[in-house]
Protein backbone atom coordinates (compact mmCIF):
# COMPACT_ATOMS: atom_id res chain seq x y z
CA UNK A 1 0.00 0.00 0.00
CA UNK A 2 1.39 3.63 -1.09
CA UNK A 3 1.20 6.11 2.31
CA UNK A 4 0.70 9.66 1.86
CA UNK A 5 1.90 10.53 5.38
CA UNK A 6 4.34 7.44 7.36
CA UNK A 7 5.30 7.90 10.80
CA UNK A 8 7.63 5.85 12.74
CA UNK A 9 7.95 5.77 16.46
CA UNK A 10 7.58 9.80 16.50
CA UNK A 11 7.57 11.02 19.90
CA UNK A 12 7.19 14.74 21.26
CA UNK A 13 8.18 15.52 24.93
CA UNK A 14 6.86 19.21 26.34
CA UNK A 15 9.24 18.91 29.45
CA UNK A 16 8.60 16.02 31.50
CA UNK A 17 5.92 14.83 29.76
CA UNK A 18 4.86 12.72 26.35
CA UNK A 19 2.33 14.54 24.08
CA UNK A 20 3.22 12.22 21.71
CA UNK A 21 4.94 8.77 22.33
CA UNK A 22 6.01 6.52 19.81
CA UNK A 23 3.42 6.39 17.82
CA UNK A 24 3.72 4.96 14.36
CA UNK A 25 1.25 6.44 11.78
CA UNK A 26 -0.17 4.72 8.36
CA UNK A 27 -1.58 7.25 6.14
CA UNK A 28 -3.22 5.46 3.00
CA UNK A 29 -3.09 7.54 -0.18
CA UNK A 30 -6.83 8.61 -1.42
CA UNK A 31 -8.26 7.42 1.51
CA UNK A 32 -9.82 9.33 4.62
CA UNK A 33 -7.97 8.59 7.73
CA UNK A 34 -9.61 9.85 11.20
CA UNK A 35 -7.76 10.34 14.30
CA UNK A 36 -9.44 10.08 17.31
CA UNK A 37 -8.82 10.57 20.81
CA UNK A 38 -10.22 12.54 23.72
CA UNK A 39 -9.16 16.12 24.25
CA UNK A 40 -5.55 16.32 25.09
CA UNK A 41 -4.95 12.68 23.60
CA UNK A 42 -1.82 14.50 21.10
CA UNK A 43 -3.92 14.62 17.89
CA UNK A 44 -2.93 17.95 17.43
CA UNK A 45 0.88 17.49 18.16
CA UNK A 46 0.70 14.43 15.21
CA UNK A 47 -0.55 17.16 12.74
CA UNK A 48 1.97 19.84 13.85
CA UNK A 49 4.40 17.56 13.56
CA UNK A 50 3.55 16.24 10.22
CA UNK A 51 3.49 19.26 8.71
CA UNK A 52 6.86 20.62 10.83
CA UNK A 53 4.97 23.31 12.60
CA UNK A 54 6.75 21.73 15.52
CA UNK A 55 10.39 19.23 15.69
CA UNK A 56 9.68 15.80 17.19
CA UNK A 57 12.15 14.77 20.18
CA UNK A 58 12.26 11.71 18.38
CA UNK A 59 10.76 9.24 15.53
CA UNK A 60 10.62 9.78 11.93
CA UNK A 61 8.02 11.29 9.32
CA UNK A 62 8.09 10.22 5.88
CA UNK A 63 5.89 12.09 3.03
CA UNK A 64 4.39 10.94 -0.01
CA UNK A 65 7.24 8.12 0.48
CA UNK A 66 9.94 10.19 1.07
CA UNK A 67 12.15 10.84 4.49
CA UNK A 68 11.50 14.60 5.39
CA UNK A 69 15.00 16.26 5.65
CA UNK A 70 15.23 19.78 6.60
CA UNK A 71 17.38 20.51 3.88
CA UNK A 72 13.74 19.45 1.05
CA UNK A 73 10.82 21.07 1.88
CA UNK A 74 8.94 20.67 -1.76
CA UNK A 75 6.37 17.71 0.08
CA UNK A 76 4.93 20.79 2.42
CA UNK A 77 3.63 22.21 -1.41
CA UNK A 78 1.56 18.94 -1.43
CA UNK A 79 -0.32 19.53 1.53
CA UNK A 80 -3.03 21.84 2.75
CA UNK A 81 -3.82 21.88 6.35
CA UNK A 82 -6.39 23.71 8.83
CA UNK A 83 -4.70 23.46 11.82
CA UNK A 84 -6.16 24.85 15.50
CA UNK A 85 -8.24 28.23 14.60
CA UNK A 86 -7.30 30.01 11.21
CA UNK A 87 -7.12 33.52 11.96
CA UNK A 88 -8.83 35.68 8.51
CA UNK A 89 -9.34 39.17 8.48
CA UNK A 90 -12.77 40.23 9.61
CA UNK A 91 -12.91 43.27 7.67
CA UNK A 92 -12.39 41.18 4.29
CA UNK A 93 -14.95 38.98 2.11
CA UNK A 94 -14.34 35.48 1.32
CA UNK A 95 -12.77 35.45 -1.87
CA UNK A 96 -10.31 38.82 -0.79
CA UNK A 97 -9.19 36.98 2.21
CA UNK A 98 -8.40 33.94 -0.05
CA UNK A 99 -6.60 36.21 -2.48
CA UNK A 100 -4.12 37.87 0.67
CA UNK A 101 -3.18 34.02 1.52
CA UNK A 102 -2.58 33.00 -2.28
CA UNK A 103 -0.53 36.57 -2.38
CA UNK A 104 1.24 35.06 0.04
CA UNK A 105 2.12 32.34 -1.34
CA UNK A 106 2.85 33.71 -4.62
CA UNK A 107 0.79 34.21 -6.12
CA UNK A 108 -3.03 34.73 -6.99
CA UNK A 109 -5.83 32.86 -9.22
CA UNK A 110 -9.15 34.77 -8.96
CA UNK A 111 -10.35 31.46 -10.84
CA UNK A 112 -8.63 29.03 -8.52
CA UNK A 113 -10.42 30.79 -5.58
CA UNK A 114 -13.68 31.06 -7.33
CA UNK A 115 -13.39 27.55 -8.02
CA UNK A 116 -12.85 26.97 -4.13
CA UNK A 117 -15.38 28.78 -2.77
CA UNK A 118 -17.52 27.47 -5.35
CA UNK A 119 -16.56 23.48 -3.86
CA UNK A 120 -16.89 24.20 -0.14
CA UNK A 121 -20.72 25.78 -1.08
CA UNK A 122 -19.44 29.74 0.61
CA UNK A 123 -21.29 32.28 -1.89
CA UNK A 124 -19.05 35.27 -3.68
CA UNK A 125 -20.61 37.84 -2.21
CA UNK A 126 -19.75 41.39 0.15
CA UNK A 127 -20.34 39.28 3.25
CA UNK A 128 -17.32 40.01 5.08
CA UNK A 129 -15.40 37.67 7.35
CA UNK A 130 -16.54 38.84 10.11
CA UNK A 131 -20.04 38.24 10.12
CA UNK A 132 -19.91 34.52 8.75
CA UNK A 133 -21.38 31.65 11.26
CA UNK A 134 -19.04 29.24 12.75
CA UNK A 135 -20.11 27.18 9.84
CA UNK A 136 -19.41 29.65 6.71
CA UNK A 137 -15.86 30.30 8.61
CA UNK A 138 -15.02 26.14 8.64
CA UNK A 139 -15.87 26.34 5.19
CA UNK A 140 -13.27 29.25 4.02
CA UNK A 141 -10.39 27.68 6.49
CA UNK A 142 -11.25 24.28 3.98
CA UNK A 143 -11.09 26.62 0.89
CA UNK A 144 -7.82 28.31 2.36
CA UNK A 145 -6.15 24.71 3.02
CA UNK A 146 -7.30 23.78 -1.05
CA UNK A 147 -6.49 26.79 -2.78
CA UNK A 148 -3.24 25.16 -4.16
CA UNK A 149 -4.68 21.68 -4.73
CA UNK A 150 -2.78 19.89 -2.81
CA UNK A 151 -3.06 16.41 -2.99
CA UNK A 152 -2.79 15.64 1.19
CA UNK A 153 -5.31 17.30 3.30
CA UNK A 154 -4.50 17.67 7.24
CA UNK A 155 -7.80 18.84 8.86
CA UNK A 156 -7.54 18.96 12.68
CA UNK A 157 -11.14 18.90 14.17
CA UNK A 158 -12.60 20.41 11.14
CA UNK A 159 -16.31 20.29 12.46
CA UNK A 160 -15.68 22.05 15.93
CA UNK A 161 -18.64 24.20 16.99
CA UNK A 162 -20.46 22.84 13.85
CA UNK A 163 -25.10 22.13 14.66
CA UNK A 164 -25.50 19.06 13.66
CA UNK A 165 -26.84 20.06 10.20
CA UNK A 166 -23.05 21.99 9.55
CA UNK A 167 -21.14 18.94 10.42
CA UNK A 168 -23.13 16.42 8.44
CA UNK A 169 -22.57 19.24 5.75
CA UNK A 170 -18.70 19.55 6.54
CA UNK A 171 -18.82 15.14 6.39
CA UNK A 172 -19.98 15.48 2.79
CA UNK A 173 -18.04 18.48 1.62
CA UNK A 174 -14.69 15.86 2.87
CA UNK A 175 -16.11 12.77 1.43
CA UNK A 176 -16.66 14.37 -1.64
CA UNK A 177 -12.92 15.49 -1.45
CA UNK A 178 -11.87 12.20 -1.44
CA UNK A 179 -14.28 10.60 -3.89
CA UNK A 180 -14.51 12.84 -6.81
CA UNK A 181 -11.17 15.00 -6.12
CA UNK A 182 -9.18 12.00 -4.98
CA UNK A 183 -7.51 13.97 -2.19
CA UNK A 184 -5.96 12.18 0.58
CA UNK A 185 -7.61 13.56 4.03
CA UNK A 186 -6.06 13.44 7.91
CA UNK A 187 -8.73 14.37 9.95
CA UNK A 188 -9.14 14.71 13.44
CA UNK A 189 -11.73 14.34 15.41
CA UNK A 190 -12.70 13.32 19.27
CA UNK A 191 -16.31 12.59 18.34
CA UNK A 192 -16.15 8.57 17.81
CA UNK A 193 -19.46 8.85 15.57
CA UNK A 194 -17.81 11.37 13.39
CA UNK A 195 -15.32 9.46 12.68
CA UNK A 196 -17.42 6.54 11.89
CA UNK A 197 -19.44 8.49 9.68
CA UNK A 198 -16.23 9.65 7.85
CA UNK A 199 -13.13 7.76 8.22
CA UNK A 200 -12.03 4.90 5.68
CA UNK A 201 -8.88 3.96 8.06
CA UNK A 202 -9.03 5.09 12.02
CA UNK A 203 -6.39 5.37 14.44
CA UNK A 204 -7.04 5.89 17.53
CA UNK A 205 -5.01 7.58 20.39
CA UNK A 206 -5.20 8.27 23.77
CA UNK A 207 -2.87 9.95 26.53
CA UNK A 208 -0.16 10.55 23.49
CA UNK A 209 -0.07 6.81 22.45
CA UNK A 210 -1.62 5.42 19.66
CA UNK A 211 -3.88 2.52 20.29
CA UNK A 212 -4.75 1.08 17.37
CA UNK A 213 -4.95 1.70 13.71
CA UNK A 214 -6.76 -0.21 11.33
CA UNK A 215 -9.62 0.13 8.49
CA UNK A 216 -13.30 0.90 9.30
CA UNK A 217 -14.24 -2.70 8.41
CA UNK A 218 -11.47 -4.04 10.46
CA UNK A 219 -13.21 -2.08 13.61
CA UNK A 220 -16.46 -2.82 12.22
CA UNK A 221 -16.01 -6.96 13.06
CA UNK A 222 -14.39 -5.73 16.57
CA UNK A 223 -18.11 -4.95 17.59
CA UNK A 224 -19.07 -8.19 19.33
CA UNK A 225 -22.61 -9.14 21.05
CA UNK A 226 -23.17 -10.37 24.44
CA UNK A 227 -26.06 -11.09 27.10
CA UNK A 228 -27.45 -8.98 29.72
CA UNK A 229 -29.17 -10.46 32.51
CA UNK A 230 -31.18 -8.36 35.46
CA UNK A 231 -31.32 -10.81 38.89
CA UNK A 232 -32.05 -9.94 42.06
CA UNK A 233 -29.48 -13.58 42.59
CA UNK A 234 -26.47 -11.86 40.94
CA UNK A 235 -23.73 -13.70 42.95
CA UNK A 236 -25.65 -17.43 42.36
CA UNK A 237 -26.12 -16.81 39.02
CA UNK A 238 -22.61 -15.37 37.99
CA UNK A 239 -21.56 -18.34 39.76
CA UNK A 240 -24.13 -20.73 38.29
CA UNK A 241 -22.33 -19.28 34.83
CA UNK A 242 -19.26 -19.56 35.23
CA UNK A 243 -19.23 -23.04 36.96
CA UNK A 244 -21.70 -24.78 35.76
CA UNK A 245 -21.80 -23.65 32.20
CA UNK A 246 -18.44 -23.14 31.65
CA UNK A 247 -18.76 -18.95 30.12
CA UNK A 248 -15.54 -17.27 31.33
CA UNK A 249 -16.33 -14.16 30.00
CA UNK A 250 -19.09 -12.81 33.26
CA UNK A 251 -18.99 -9.30 34.17
CA UNK A 252 -20.26 -7.99 37.13
CA UNK A 253 -21.90 -4.68 36.36
CA UNK A 254 -24.07 -3.60 38.87
CA UNK A 255 -26.19 -4.70 42.00
CA UNK A 256 -28.58 -6.48 39.91
CA UNK A 257 -26.56 -7.04 36.19
CA UNK A 258 -24.54 -9.06 34.85
CA UNK A 259 -23.16 -9.09 31.20
CA UNK A 260 -21.99 -12.22 29.80
CA UNK A 261 -19.07 -11.25 26.78
CA UNK A 262 -18.79 -15.17 25.97
CA UNK A 263 -20.35 -15.88 23.07
CA UNK A 264 -20.78 -19.68 23.10
CA UNK A 265 -23.74 -19.80 24.21
CA UNK A 266 -27.48 -17.90 23.46
CA UNK A 267 -29.37 -16.10 25.41
CA UNK A 268 -32.08 -18.20 24.98
CA UNK A 269 -30.15 -21.32 26.14
CA UNK A 270 -28.69 -19.17 28.99
CA UNK A 271 -32.32 -18.24 29.98
CA UNK A 272 -33.22 -21.58 29.70
CA UNK A 273 -30.47 -23.33 31.69
CA UNK A 274 -31.40 -20.42 35.00
CA UNK A 275 -34.70 -21.01 34.82
CA UNK A 276 -34.12 -24.91 35.23
CA UNK A 277 -31.71 -23.97 38.15
CA UNK A 278 -34.43 -21.95 39.70
CA UNK A 279 -32.43 -18.87 39.54
CA UNK A 280 -34.80 -16.22 38.82
CA UNK A 281 -34.11 -13.53 36.14
CA UNK A 282 -36.05 -10.37 35.79
CA UNK A 283 -34.63 -9.33 32.46
CA UNK A 284 -32.51 -11.14 29.76
CA UNK A 285 -31.55 -9.42 26.49
CA UNK A 286 -29.07 -9.65 23.67
CA UNK A 287 -26.81 -6.64 23.47
CA UNK A 288 -24.99 -5.71 20.73
CA UNK A 289 -22.00 -4.44 21.43
CA UNK A 290 -20.99 -0.34 19.93
CA UNK A 291 -17.60 0.64 18.86
CA UNK A 292 -17.66 3.10 21.57
CA UNK A 293 -17.71 -0.09 24.16
CA UNK A 294 -14.61 -1.32 22.44
CA UNK A 295 -13.26 1.79 22.97
CA UNK A 296 -13.82 2.04 26.47
CA UNK A 297 -12.21 -1.39 26.36
CA UNK A 298 -8.71 0.05 24.62
CA UNK A 299 -8.41 2.96 26.96
CA UNK A 300 -9.14 0.99 30.48
CA UNK A 301 -12.81 2.34 30.55
CA UNK A 302 -12.07 6.17 29.77
CA UNK A 303 -14.50 5.70 26.27
CA UNK A 304 -13.62 8.51 24.08
CA UNK A 305 -16.44 11.13 23.79
N1 LIG B 1 3.18 23.85 23.38
C1 LIG B 1 2.89 23.00 24.37
N2 LIG B 1 3.51 23.07 25.55
C2 LIG B 1 3.23 22.20 26.54
N3 LIG B 1 2.33 21.20 26.45
C3 LIG B 1 1.68 21.07 25.29
C4 LIG B 1 1.92 21.97 24.19
N4 LIG B 1 1.12 21.58 23.16
C5 LIG B 1 0.41 20.51 23.60
N5 LIG B 1 0.76 20.21 24.87
C6 LIG B 1 0.20 19.10 25.66
O1 LIG B 1 0.29 17.93 24.89
C7 LIG B 1 -0.85 17.11 25.09
C8 LIG B 1 -1.51 16.82 23.77
O2 LIG B 1 -2.09 18.03 23.28
P1 LIG B 1 -2.79 18.10 21.85
O3 LIG B 1 -3.18 19.52 21.64
O4 LIG B 1 -1.92 17.47 20.85
O5 LIG B 1 -4.07 17.19 22.08
P2 LIG B 1 -5.36 17.04 21.17
O6 LIG B 1 -5.63 15.58 21.08
O7 LIG B 1 -5.20 17.78 19.91
O8 LIG B 1 -6.47 17.70 22.08
P3 LIG B 1 -7.69 18.69 21.69
O9 LIG B 1 -8.73 17.80 21.07
O10 LIG B 1 -8.09 19.21 23.03
O11 LIG B 1 -7.16 19.73 20.78
C9 LIG B 1 -1.74 17.86 26.07
O12 LIG B 1 -1.51 17.35 27.36
C10 LIG B 1 -1.27 19.28 25.96
O13 LIG B 1 -1.48 19.98 27.15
Amino acid sequence: MNYAIETENLSKKYGESFALENVSLHIPCGRIYGLLGRNGAGKTTAMRLILGLAAPTSGRIKLFGRELANSDQSSYLRIGSSIETPGFYPELTAAENLSVFARLRGKVNKKAISQVLDLVGLPQNKKKFAEYSLGMKQRLALARSMMHDPELLILDEPTNGLDPIGIAEMRQLIKTLSCECKKTVLVSSHQLSEIEQLADWIGIIHRGKLLEECSYEELKQKERSGVRICTANRDRVIRFLTEKMGLEKCVILGNNEIEVRDQTCSSLEINKRLFQAGLEVSQIWILHSSLERHFQELTGGEGIA
